[in-house]
């Protein structure tokens, strides 16, 4: 093994070597030799310098409290408002400057769009030609009853809304509304300015299939897809090889006008090419690769003949305009609203509430068997009151990138719960984010939230723990976790034996994905998290409060 020098860990807090260079060095070494290296380092501006202040709020109450504020800062409304900056006859966006002259035109599609449409058009509806939006059906009827009608469009609108994509799937409605997106980009000049509104759903919103591909035949292929396992990258890289509209072609459409685009992401990392299949992101379809992913889910060979066709001429589209195509320096994409920005707010609230907040990673993937293992982990490396065992740190270190949460994030992660442990900081509030995933065996209800939750409750069990330990809380940040009315759940580690004594048997509900059967009847549901419609979606939020009474495990 090549020992790492602490010049070399010093060098990278005096920048002279990149964070990559520094890790990928340090994967060379012992995980335990790392966290030794972290210890010693002056990494105290990462960490809030004052004490906490004491919350007599339960720590039930407050972990709720936490979830509610990081769905708050991801309100459609919200972002958009914060992402607009009206000055007169002009607006400011992502520090670019667009005259408005009476040329504003707004499309939109994905779950959060209406409300926020509704916010754009408060702030430049005085210079909005015409808008069309392509919004889940039912969702203003929705809207009016949960008495969220600050998300609603006023009566005079001049965006025309379009409901479709009943359960998620593209259907006659949302094609429509598509087709007239693409008109009306298509009639726009240099003179105007688009306004693209972008959220998670917007895939199914969006259906354009490249003529002679029929709506259909697109649905079949995708849904077989989806159904086979294939993730949201390979799924998204499938939709923009059929679609007229996808992967650029709706602001290939808009060309010349100038294209901007919102966009809400409900996608790890915020990728602005398959978030929504990315219909202002140019991106050529490479055959190799579509092909590839048709054939590692055995679909090569059940491909209609108009996919294949449309599949032999790929990018075809852009041919016929191959010059303007090529001009994509009128379109500026912002993400506007992401996991990453529902952490950063949680983390203001945990610390308002008495905690000191620290954010491991908006991109936690994988199955929720490995999550729950790692945030066990974190717990136990929390509570030990001497030195943690240095196999604790490398077991951390060795799990977390199979999660999705890379080296750097987790020493960082564990400098600050080892602070909080040995200096008496008070409790601690950990947030993470992302969208982990269940492998469903079994017939029963719940989502992956509630199974992620029971699993931690088991683990947090398993670290021996008084009562009043820490507190785990795993929730969708759009209301809804898998087909259940619940987001998530909040547990702990006396969850077995709460239901132990409610005869409930813990491992059956596991073994047959029955989280939500499980959590409605334990303790008349009290843990569930149940915040009704949000109206936004950036994936999940993690949270597990470590109390600041010293806990002790040996
Ligand atoms: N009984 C169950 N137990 C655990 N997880 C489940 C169960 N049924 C469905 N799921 C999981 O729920 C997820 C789908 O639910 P949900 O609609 O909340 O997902 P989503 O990705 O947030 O959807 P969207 O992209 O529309 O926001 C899938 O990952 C699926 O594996
Ligand atoms: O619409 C989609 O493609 C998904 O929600 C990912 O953004």
């Amino acid at each position: 093994m090549v020992c790492l020098n602490c010049a070399l860990f010093k060098n990278l807090f005096n920048s002279s070597i990149s964070l990559r260079t520094f890790l990928l060095r340090s994967t060379e070494l012992s995980m335990a030799r790392v966290l030794s290296l972290f210890r010693s380092q002056p990494f105290l501006h990462l960490v809030a310098r004052r004490k906490p202040t004491f919350c007599k709020m339960s720590m039930d109450t407050r972990a709720r409290e936490v979830f509610a504020a990081a769905v708050e800062a991801v309100q459609p409304d919200t972002v958009v408002c914060q992402s607009i900056e009206r000055k007169e006859d002009s607006v400011v966006i992502d520090g670019r400057t667009f005259t408005l002259k009476h040329n504003l035109h707004l499309v939109g599609f994905g779950k959060a769009v209406l409300g926020m449409a509704a916010e754009a058009e408060r702030i430049v509806g005085d210079h909005l030609v015409k808008g069309v939006i392509s919004v889940p059906h039912g969702i203003q009827q929705t809207l009016q009853q949960h008495g969220k009608d600050h998300l609603l469009l006023k009566e005079n609108s001049r965006i025309k809304v379009i409901e479709g994509a009943k359960h998620n799937l593209p259907d006659t409605d949302a094609q429509k509304a598509a087709e007239e997106i693409k008109h009306l980009a298509s009639e726009l000049t240099e003179k105007d300015l688009l306004l693209v509104l972008i959220s998670g759903g917007g895939s199914a919103l969006l259906p354009a299939p490249i003529p002679p591909i029929t709506l259909q035949e697109k649905l079949d292929v995708t849904r077989r897809l989806a159904g086979a396992g294939a993730t949201i990258q390979e799924l998204n890289t499938i939709r923009r090889a059929l679609s007229l509209l996808k992967g650029g072609g709706l602001a290939h459409h808009a060309h010349p006008a100038q294209v901007v685009a919102l966009i809400l992401s409900d996608v790890i990392g915020d990728p602005i090419d398959i978030i929504a299949s990315g219909p202002t992101v140019m991106s050529q379809v490479w055959p190799e690769e579509v092909l590839s992913i048709l054939e590692r889910y055995k679909l090569l060979n059940l491909l209609p003949t108009s996919v294949k066709e449309v599949l032999d001429k790929p990018n075809s589209r852009w041919k016929e305009h191959k010059e303007e195509s090529d001009t994509s320096g009128h379109v500026l994409n912002a993400v506007i609203g992401s996991n990453g920005v529902a952490l950063k707010r949680a983390g203001l609230c945990a610390r308002e509430l008495g905690f000191l907040p620290v954010v491991l990673s908006p991109s936690v993937c994988g199955d929720v068997q490995s999550v729950s293992r790692l945030y066990g982990l974190l717990a136990r490396f929390a509570c030990s009151r001497e030195e943690p065992p240095p196999d604790i740190a490398t077991e951390v270190l060795k799990l977390g990138p199979e999660v999705g949460v890379e080296s750097w994030d987790l020493c960082r992660t564990m400098q600050v719960l080892e602070k909080g442990r040995t200096e008496g900081w008070g409790a601690t509030c950990l947030l993470a984010g992302g969208e982990p995933t269940v492998e469903l065996t079994g017939k029963g209800r719940g989502g992956r939230n509630q199974e992620l939750a029971m699993r931690v409750g088991l683990e947090l069990r398993s670290l021996g723990l008084p009562p009043k330990g820490p507190v785990f809380l795993s929730g969708g940040t759009d209301g809804q976790d898998g087909p259940t009315e619940a987001a998530g759940a909040i547990t702990d580690g006396g969850l077995y034996d709460e239901a132990k004594a409610q005869g409930l048997d813990i491992d059956n509900f596991l073994i047959n994905n029955d989280s939500y059967t499980f959590f409605s009847r334990l303790s008349g549901g009290q843990r569930l998290l149940v915040p009704g419609l949000t109206c936004t979606n950036v994936m999940d939020v993690h949270m597990l409060l470590i109390p600041a009474i010293p806990i002790i495990i040996r």
